[in-house]
């Protein structure tokens, strides 16, 4: 049985219980449940406080996790990304009230306030700043107005809780993060009951970013418009009754087929359609 660490609350939990619903995999009912087991797909869920969930896979009791790529940093566990899933995005920075800062350089002596102490000792060390670094466990904003720290370094997706602390980012972004499903440093991903895990994530995946297209086109056409949608392996092409035409179907990028069908028209093909995937197995 595979046994899966899932985030059990904050902004991971949810996508991540959708996404692995989409997989196909039952998930808890209730938000107090810690501990599922789903027998048909032979998988075992713990929900987990995101920050722990990189020491239990470390710890190798547990196969596989999903958590934030900053809190896998952050906790400096023997465990490493092994599929990137897309969402909770975010990218982690420093921030002070306006005219403060421009840079790290202007961290020398100062104090900065955040959730994150691994990442943040981590860069300030790389980058040669002695500061120092105060943990706050969360809402880490406040900690300026009130005089704890001088710069915070926090997570900023929109920005509005900057905004409305009147704070302002600076210096360039400490790093990028996304949820990620993590496995212990060095073991064997290679192992067939986490191969297909990861193949059904990543159905997922493929099923969200990508549409299937298909359109008519004269034969004349048709180099034109497979070079527009070349599909991921390479488009399936049939004969239409009409002498002279055939039907292309391939997948293409979702966030493009507005304008992949934009420019097949001016190509001229016809009879353009789009279809959702809902599941897929590359
Ligand atoms: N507003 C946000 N947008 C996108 N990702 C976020 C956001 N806030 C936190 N995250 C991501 O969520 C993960 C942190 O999850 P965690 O549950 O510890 O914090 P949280 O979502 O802020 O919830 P909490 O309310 O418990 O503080 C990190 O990977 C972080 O990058
Ligand atoms: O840029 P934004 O879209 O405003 O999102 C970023 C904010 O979201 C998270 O806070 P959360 O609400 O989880 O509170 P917390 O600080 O207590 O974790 C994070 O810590 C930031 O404060
Ligand atoms: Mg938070």
């Amino acid at each position: 049985m595979l046994r899966i660490a899932v985030p059990n609350k904050g902004s991971l939990s949810g996508p991540a219980a959708e996404m692995l619903h989409e997989a196909g995999y039952q998930q808890r009912r209730e938000s107090k449940e810690l501990r599922i087991v789903d027998p048909e797909n032979q998988v075992e869920f713990f929900y987990l406080r995101p920050r722990d969930i990189a020491i239990y896979v470390a710890s190798g009791r547990l196969d596989v996790g999903v958590t934030g790529r900053d809190l896998l940093i952050d906790s400096g566990a023997d465990a490493e990304e092994i599929l990137p899933l897309g969402f909770a995005r975010s990218t982690f920075r420093f921030a002070a009230k306006p005219n403060t800062a421009n840079g790290i350089e202007d961290l020398k002596g100062r104090t900065v306030a955040t959730s994150y102490e691994g990442i943040v000792a981590a860069h300030l060390a790389d980058s040669g700043i002695d500061a120092s670094v105060v943990h706050l466990d969360g809402a880490v904003e406040t900690a300026i107005e009130l005089g704890v720290a001088e710069v915070i370094a926090d997570v900023v997706e929109t920005g509005t809780s900057l905004r409305n602390a009147g704070l302002e980012v600076f210096g360039e972004p400490i790093m990028q993060s996304e949820a990620v499903v993590i496995r212990r440093t060095g073991a064997d991903t290679e192992e067939p009951k986490v191969q297909q895990f990861l193949r059904r994530l990543q159905g997922v995946l493929v099923a969200r970013t990508y549409v299937m297209m298909d359109y008519d086109c004269r034969v004349e056409q048709l180099e034109k418009a497979v070079a527009l949608t070349p599909g991921l392996e390479s488009p399936t092409v049939s004969p239409l009754h009409n002498e002279g035409w055939v039907a292309v179907r391939a997948m293409v990028p979702a966030k493009e087929a507005q304008r992949i069908m934009d420019d097949l028209y001016a190509i001229g093909a016809r009879a353009i359609l789009t279809t959702a995937i809902h599941a897929c197995r590359l």
